[in-house]
């Protein structure tokens, strides 16, 4: 299994890492522009190996597609990270013609892989990617829903004083500050729904600090999140490579799922060894569909940005 992460810095790195740890994939490849970068990081990566006990091998290439060739997966994090203050959807002037050229670079030396793409803003970039390479459309998956529901999931643990391992939530729509829709009516500790623990308002609270979680840590770091951020991919990296068939909100290209037509939007998928395999269709409160739909019109001005900046 040949793993290729475009994009060095934070994220690619941290997902590198988790990857590795994971031990699941024979070869990961690192691609960044920045000259030596990758191969720096490739190399004190490796020197992780002995101390964390994995086989993975890990190697770094400056801009050199080649190295990447018959990639199974690829993923995409290169782009600039927004800074305090800004929204995702301000770094698509300078991400959109990274991700474009990124993707089909990828998909010239990798005509079968399939592609994850997390740079911002990701719903778009993902429908970007799906007009760049004409992939079919299970292979092209973008990451975002994963995160915002490990997020979600901190916030519920936090509310219920309960460990998070006893909390299960997910959260779909564009990964966005306001385009987030965390599904309370479905959240449970232990499979009692936590609307049984919660008050109405405080329930509200854990929405609203889910929604803003990549703000809040931008504001703490003065640059975006990466550790979850990398786990959340390498999650999604290993239900492919290992065929896990697991379910995670991702941004797909809807076909008239959840009432939505020509827009890449998180919503629960099933991941295995063919991307996505399946979009599974959860039933919605009304406050959640129509929020999911208000969500697709805010994705859908950030795509309309797209003819002008490609
Ligand atoms: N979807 C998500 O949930 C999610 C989560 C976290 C970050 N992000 C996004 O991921 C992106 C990366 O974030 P980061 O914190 O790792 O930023 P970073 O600045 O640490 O790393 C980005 C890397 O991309 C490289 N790069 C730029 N242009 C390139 C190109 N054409 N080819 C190859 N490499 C190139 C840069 O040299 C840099 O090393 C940002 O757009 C950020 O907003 C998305
Ligand atoms: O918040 C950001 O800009 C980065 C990422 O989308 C995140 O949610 O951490």
């Amino acid at each position: 299994m040949k793993v290729t992460v475009v994009g060095a810095g934070a994220v690619g790195a941290s997902c590198a890492e988790y990857i590795a740890i994971k031990d699941f994939a024979s070869e990961v490849v690192l691609l960044d522009i920045k000259e030596g970068y990758a191969e720096g990081k490739a190399m004190d990566l490796m020197q992780c190996a002995s101390l964390n006990g994995f086989d993975t091998k890990i190697t770094g290439v400056t801009n050199d597609y080649s190295k990447t060739a018959n990639s199974d997966i690829c993923v995409i994090t290169s782009g600039i990270p927004r800074k305090p203050g800004m929204t995702r959807e301000e770094l698509i002037g300078i991400n959109a013609g990274i991700v474009k050229t990124v993707s089909t670079s990828l998909i010239e030396h990798s005509p079968n892989t399939i592609l994850i793409v997390v740079s911002n803003p990701m719903d778009t970039m993902t429908y970007l990617a799906h007009k760049a390479t004409n992939l079919p459309k299970n292979r092209i998956i973008g990451m975002g829903g994963a995160l915002d529901s490990a997020r979600f999931k901190y916030r519920l643990a936090e509310a219920l004083g309960a460990p998070i391992s006893d909390v299960d939530g997910m959260v779909i729509g564009g990964h966005s500050d306001v385009g987030m829709v965390p599904l309370t009516s479905h959240a449970t500790r232990n499979s009692v729904r936590v609307s049984e623990f919660l008050s109405e308002e405080r329930l509200n609270q854990v929405k609203e600090d889910t929604k803003v979680g990549g703000a809040t840590l931008t504001k703490l770091l003065g640059t975006s999140a990466w550790y979850a951020p990398g786990a959340a991919v390498s999650g999604l990296v290993q239900a492919i490579a290992c065929d896990q068939k697991k379910m995670f909100p991702c941004s797909t290209l809807l076909e008239g799922e959840y009432g939505l037509n020509d827009i890449c939007i998180g919503v629960p998928v099933i991941l295995g060894k063919n991307g996505i395999e399946s979009i599974v269709d959860v039933p919605l409160s009304d406050a959640e569909k129509a929020h999911m739909q208000t969500s697709a019109e805010g994705v859908r001005k950030t795509n309309g940005l797209l003819e002008v900046e490609v």
